[in-house]
């Protein structure tokens, strides 16, 4: 299946003559006519949508040579200053084009753009899923809450407390002497009362710190798992529209936020407002005059701080912003590191790099000054209300009106009303990134999917012969409304035999079997298996019982030969897995690694050969047994030996099923029962391959230009 995403990644992609407008001469000139190929690259990237389009390397350097073909090298440019790799291998029918994109200033503005999107289209936070999701919890939330109350009403009380402690030790240092009375006796019982609010205060802090701790990390957790349930039940259509970037960052950073967020706006939003009401109050009975000017400077404490506050959130939301442009810059990179060293683009990639460390550099420089000025004029103003404070406290005492412990405690409670004011100024930010991250999360946790996972009717094994039509089927991609990829098609394919589908690269050949899976639902028309539509019958038991898929490119998961082969068919036993493998052709590989079939593959199967995985792939496929067998391009990017062993394997495993065979080689598919030529979506010529050939139709303008482009290449490989 060809396709561009348009997005910072590097994906192979397989471009046919279809596609590249001088096709023809692409292949047939080979590596003679290499204008003739960049300007079928330029057209080709023109039609993908790309504007201004211009090449920066107006040559193409040979990197490499095989049987089949040779491989170019271009670099190409958008008009935007987005730099392309083009790595086109040449093959008789065909050239697979590996495009690189690595755009910083592409990267960047997309992600910009993307996160301002985002931004935009948060959807409203869903108050009764956030309910659901507290409910479970709701022991430990109220638990987490008294004792958060606990704390805050404490703290109210200590700078009372203490001012009752000064106010004994400062009559001491005044009259103690002269009147004889005992110190200790008279410390006593204020002291007591301050350690008990201590202890106090120590306790609940820790048994608040931890049913907090308990109730995030379980919703935290239920969160997660919702949300991965979800995703895994959604349909290939949500796949197609979000990245998984973005789906990833869903499950980590926006729990993560929404997590903690809860978990400030419940300590730290409870602990503030009553520590601004329970202490405004102590000031206002300790010294309305006082309290009265104090209260004065509030609004201007608020204002400030709030302007200031969201100037630097502002800021630090655009340094974070970077920092994730630069990692994805190094991840894109580094995750490609065959491409970039194919195209030795190191230094580009470095320059790439240093470019947006740099910027994000200047932004937390710039952050960093920004908190200095914050911080060093509100210690100043916050010192200049103390100075104030001394300064009308002291002639308060001088005068009578007040005591010195009165004023300590005025002092402690002010500012305990100032750290609360500020901590309010946080956590409205905090509030409001919380709501948005939990609000991104609900929503993809209450998406459903138009094709459930499971559920509807299956036909018993015995009963299940594998008839396939395809009656007046009419698609467009959801992400494609207007572009209708199959018209009207119409196919059957009798159970048992082997139908082949041939046909321009874009043709809809691919979709094809992707209905077949029902990865997606038709649009009009629609496909039957024995005569039941497929929309009625259970999508579970279809992929996973009924219908085996092979395509070009196997995926293997990170663990032993043995899983990737059960993967699938978990209940298989390993005598199955063994037989399965020997069918594929694959035991003999397997049983040569160091540990055989306990072998684990790397994350991307890099210690295994691509016919090797193709293998694999095909004794996973093989072990469900399944009834219908799928082939897209599965021996396409292989060479010819690895084509010849993968071949043997696939003509056994096709023995007694249904078989829906994608192939442009047109060699691979002579034998099937019935060949099916497809164009613009429509089936326009069907028969044997002899009557195709006969018909000099499409098929028999198909096979001459694969023999005169396999005879250029064989110059082409002579010549090299
Ligand atoms: N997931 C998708 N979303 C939107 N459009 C898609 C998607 N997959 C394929 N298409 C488009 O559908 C059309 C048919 O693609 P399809 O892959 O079925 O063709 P094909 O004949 O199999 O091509 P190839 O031989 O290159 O694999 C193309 O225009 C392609 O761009």
């Amino acid at each position: 299946m060809s396709m561009l995403l348009w997005q910072c990644v590097v994906r192979p992609l397989h471009i046919s003559a279809h596609h590249i407008t001088h096709g023809s001469s692409l292949v047939r000139g080979g590596l003679s006519q290499r204008h003739n190929e960049l300007a079928a690259v330029r057209s080709l990237l023109k039609q993908w949508g790309a504007r201004g389009v211009h090449l920066v390397r107006n040559e193409a350097a040979p990197v490499g040579s095989n049987k089949h073909g040779a491989s170019l090298a271009f670099k190409v440019a958008l008009g935007t200053g987005t730099a392309l790799g083009v790595k086109v291998l040449t093959t008789p029918l065909r050239a697979d084009c590996k495009v690189q994109i690595a755009p910083p200033r592409e990267v960047h503005d997309r992600l910009q753009g993307s996160k301002e999107s985002k931004e935009k289209q948060d959807p409203p936070f869903d108050w009764l899923a956030f309910w659901d999701l507290l409910k479970p919890q709701l022991h430990n939330f109220l638990l987490a809450v008294a004792s958060a109350l606990v704390v805050s009403l404490v703290n109210v009380q200590v700078p009372i407390l203490l001012g009752e402690v000064v106010n004994v030790v400062a009559k001491f240092t005044r009259e103690a002497a002269r009147e004889g009375r005992n110190f200790m006796q008279e410390i006593y019982a204020p002291s007591i009362k301050l350690v008990k609010c201590y202890v106090v205060q120590a306790v609940f802090t820790f048994s608040y710190i931890t049913f907090l701790t308990r109730m995030g990390e379980r919703m935290a957790d239920d969160l997660r798992h919702q949300l991965f349930n979800s995703f895994l039940k959604q349909d290939i259509a949500f796949y197609d529209r979000h990245k998984t970037g973005e789906l990833v960052n869903r499950l980590t950073a926006d729990v993560q936020d929404f997590k903690s967020s809860f978990k400030m706006c419940i300590s730290q939003g409870m602990r503030s407002i009553t520590q601004i009401i329970g202490c405004g109050v102590s000031i206002y009975f300790i010294s309305p005059q006082l309290a009265g000017v104090t209260g004065l400077l509030v609004p201007l404490i608020i204002a400030s701080g709030t302007a200031l506050g969201s100037l630097l959130r502002s800021l630090s939301r655009q340094a974070q912003h970077q920092v994730a442009v630069a990692t994805g810059v190094a991840d894109e990179c580094l995750s490609n590191m065959r491409t970039v060293r194919a195209f030795a683009m190191e230094e580009e990639e470095t320059r790439l790099f240093t470019q947006e460390v740099d910027r994000s550099r200047q932004l937390n420089e710039a952050l960093g000054t920004g908190i200095g000025i914050f911080q060093a004029g509100s210690n100043l103003f916050l010192n200049g209300i103390v100075m104030g404070i001394l300064f009308a406290g002291g002639h308060l005492i001088a005068t009578n009106e007040m005591q010195a412990g009165d004023l300590m405690s005025f002092l402690v409670a002010s500012q305990t009303i100032q750290k609360s004011l500020a901590q309010l100024g946080i956590m409205f930010g905090t509030y409001v990134r919380g709501t948005s991250a939990g609000a991104r999360v609900f929503e993809f946790i209450n998406l459903t999917p138009e094709i459930p996972v499971k559920g509807g009717k299956i036909i018993p094994y015995h009963s299940l012969m594998g008839n396939i039509e395809f009656r007046n089927v009419s698609f467009a991609y959801p992400t494609r409304p207007d572009q209708e990829v199959l018209n009207n098609f119409n196919l059957r394919i009798p159970a048992g035999r082997m139908v082949a589908l041939v046909g321009a690269s874009g043709g809809g050949k691919s979709t094809v079997a992707q209905l077949l899976e029902r990865f997606y639902d038709v649009v009009r028309g629609s496909i039957t298996i024995d005569g039941e539509d497929l929309r009625t019958l259970d999508p579970a038991w279809l992929r996973g019982r009924v219908v085996g898929f092979i395509n070009q490119e196997p995926i293997l998961f990170a663990t032993t030969v043995m899983e990737n082969i059960r993967y699938g068919f978990p209940a298989a036993s390993d005598e199955e897995v063994i037989q399965a493998a020997k069918t594929a052709n694959a035991h003999d590989f397997i049983e040569s690694f160091p540990d055989g079939y306990n072998t684990v593959v790397s994350e991307r199967g890099v210690a295994v050969s691509g016919g090797q995985k193709q293998r694999i792939a095909i004794a996973r496929a093989l072990l469900k047994n399944p009834r219908i067998l799928v082939l897209d391009e599965a021996t396409s990017a292989l060479d010819a030996e690895s084509e010849a062993v993968v071949q043997e394997a696939l003509s056994r495993t096709v023995e007694g099923r249904t078989v829906l065979v994608i192939a442009h080689r047109l060699s691979t598919i002579q034998n099937a029962n019935i060949i099916a030529v497809m164009q613009h979506g429509r089936l326009v010529e069907i028969g044997t391959h002899e009557d195709l050939k006969k018909m000099g139709g499409i098929y028999a303008d198909l096979i001459r230009q694969q023999q005169q482009e396999e005879s250029a290449n064989t110059d082409n490989t002579r010549w090299l």
